[in-house]
């Protein structure tokens, strides 16, 4: 008889993802088996699997995050915002935790309906980015691709959010074909776990529009934890105040890096687009094949 799962359909900023629930009952996921329900050809499809487990410590709930190339990751901010809405409403809580394997986030309440998450601290040095090799200033790493004397796109900005961000601060985000220039510079040398690339506009001094090509799964309408890093880049490079708005093409969200704490805090929604049942056999038995 065929095992049918339940998920959630979910997305924040068009950032899209299958959400499957394993607090009560663990599933034995396998990289193929993601890619599989991941698909937009012949799965369910969205841009990042995410599995609620049991919290591992003291928090609200675990969780797990993949790319839809079947690729465990460490952070997703959009599918934070996303969880800890739906954990807030699960409990009845003002304030809930989720764990992940970069460190535990807060998920509170953002007003009008938003939802704020503590991304905390960026970090900024090169061996936590990580860089291949040791770089000092990381507002601005030696690299370039173009002509060596007419780059097209050169010396981005890296920040951890908890996954590895490059930044690359130009005048026009729509000037560059990034579905062709993102995956040679995600697999470039200098980024050991790879990249996630980001172009980035600053407008004003409180306005960024940002355009993203994610590591494990290429153009994404939006990128929390990407907006967090240009945020910070641009105030690292002093182009910005601490808190700014920050457009990707589905929507917008607010991003606060707090002097007090060091802390990063993101605002934006959270959706529910519908409730599903997938067969596991199904893909099980596909992925195997
Ligand atoms: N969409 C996410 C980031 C998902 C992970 C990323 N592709 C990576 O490989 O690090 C977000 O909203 O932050």
């Amino acid at each position: 008889m065929a095992t049918r799962v339940p998920y959630l359909k979910m997305n924040g900023l068009g950032n899209d993802f299958v959400v499957l629930d394993a607090r009560a009952r663990a599933l034995e996921l396998t990289p193929e088996i993601v890619a599989a329900i991941s698909s937009r050809e012949n799965g369910i499809g969205c841009d990042q699997f995410i599995v609620i487990e049991p919290a591992r410590d003291g928090g609200d709930a675990f969780m797990d995050i993949w790319n839809n190339d079947g690729e465990r990751v460490e952070a997703c901010g959009n599918a934070t915002r996303c969880i800890g809405d739906l954990l807030m409403q699960e409990s009845g809580k003002e304030e809930v935790a989720v764990e992940t394997v970069a460190g535990t986030l807060r998920a509170m309440p953002g007003g009008d309906g938003l939802i704020t998450v503590d991304m905390g601290e960026p970090r900024l040095e090169w061996h936590q980015i990580p860089l291949s090799e040791e770089i000092r200033d990381t507002r601005g790493i030696e690299l370039q691709i173009g002509p060596i004397d007419a780059p097209i796109l050169h010396t981005p900005a890296a920040v951890n959010m908890g996954n590895p961000h490059a930044i690359f601060f130009v005048q026009d985000v729509n000037a560059y074909n990034l579905a062709q220039i993102g995956p040679m510079l995600e697999h470039h040398p200098i980024f050991p776990e790879r990249a996630n690339i980001s172009l980035a506009q600053v407008d004003s001094r409180t306005h960024i529009t940002l355009r993203v090509w994610e590591r494990g799964a290429g153009l994404t309408r939006a990128c929390g934890t990407a907006a967090c890093a240009a945020g910070v880049a641009a105030i690292r490079k002093r182009l910005t105040e601490r808190i700014v708005q920050v457009a990707l093409p589905g929507g917008e969200l607010t991003i606060e890096w707090r002097e007090a704490d060091n802390h990063v805090y993101m605002t934006g929604p959270a959706e529910l687009d519908y409730k599903g049942e997938l067969d596991w056999e199904a893909y099980a038995g596909r992925s195997a094949s």
